[in-house]
């Protein structure tokens, strides 16, 4: 049997402030720390032991490896980087105070922009200085590949990309592999892997730092999945529904 696990990153200074936060790369908040040393202490007293981790290019993910690495002494594994994990871009809202901008067009509208599957925040324009498409580590990306703006199936397309070239092949291979990324990228990737409906998936939201593990069998077919806290499996009540 496979084994991965997806963990999102600990809550970020935008989560806590309620900032659209997309492709802006934040740090951490203090809780967001506490939360990534927390996650590695679970994962090292269940026994879990990587091969190699893939995160994205922002640090609110990357530190969160970090952490986990260090709190489970595997500093030293090999760890891939992608903005194919990069959470969903958020066009011209990123920056934006959520409730503001709900205050400002509307609750409903909000929802979509946030968890509907195919309704695009308004793009970002060119003259941007949010647009950072020049950036050092967006130069390997492809004329097209930087967006203005995403919704979840344009994040859905990239992220499956990385795991059918990235990941699936590891795992096959038999590697432990540990995916630490982002809300929406791991939306994404839970509704490809649990087959989840596009007018299914608006309700499901991912917690900040808790390792979320899928057990697939040899053709990556999710067998289990469930939430791991410090004494185990997690119920369903234990999950905490801060975004
Ligand atoms: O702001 C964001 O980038 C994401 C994740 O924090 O927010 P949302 O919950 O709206 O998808």
């Amino acid at each position: 049997m496979i084994k991965v696990v997806l963990i999102r990153h600990g809550q970020s200074e935008w989560n806590l402030e309620n900032r659209f936060t997309g492709w802006s790369d934040v740090d951490l908040s203090v809780n967001g720390l506490e939360e990534a040393r927390q996650a590695g202490r679970v994962l090292k007293k269940h026994g879990y032991v990587f091969d190699a981790a893939h995160t994205s290019y922002l640090k609110r993910a990357i530190r969160t490896l970090w952490i986990i690495l260090g709190e489970m002494d595997l500093m030293w594994i090999p760890e891939y980087k992608s903005w194919m994990l990069n959470e969903r871009h958020y066009g011209a809202l990123q920056g934006l105070n959520k409730a503001e901008t709900a205050a400002k067009y509307g609750e409903e509208q909000v929802h979509l922009w946030r968890r509907s599957v195919n309704v695009r925040p308004p793009a970002l324009e060119r003259n941007d200085v949010r647009y950072e498409a020049s950036a050092p580590r967006y130069q390997s990306l492809q004329d097209g590949e930087y967006p203005l703006t995403e919704n979840l199936e344009d994040t859905e397309r990239r992220v499956l990309r990385y795991w059918r070239e990235s990941i699936s092949p590891a795992l096959t291979s038999g590697q432990h592999i540990l995916i630490a990324a982002h809300g929406n990228t791991l939306r994404a990737l839970v509704k490809h892997l649990d087959r989840i409906p596009a007018d299914g998936i608006a309700d499901l939201n991912i917690p900040t730092g808790i390792p979320l593990v899928y057990e697939l069998d040899e053709r990556l077919a999710p067998i289990r999945h469930y939430y791991l806290g410090i004494d185990g499996e997690l119920p369903g009540e234990a999950i905490p529904s801060r975004l």
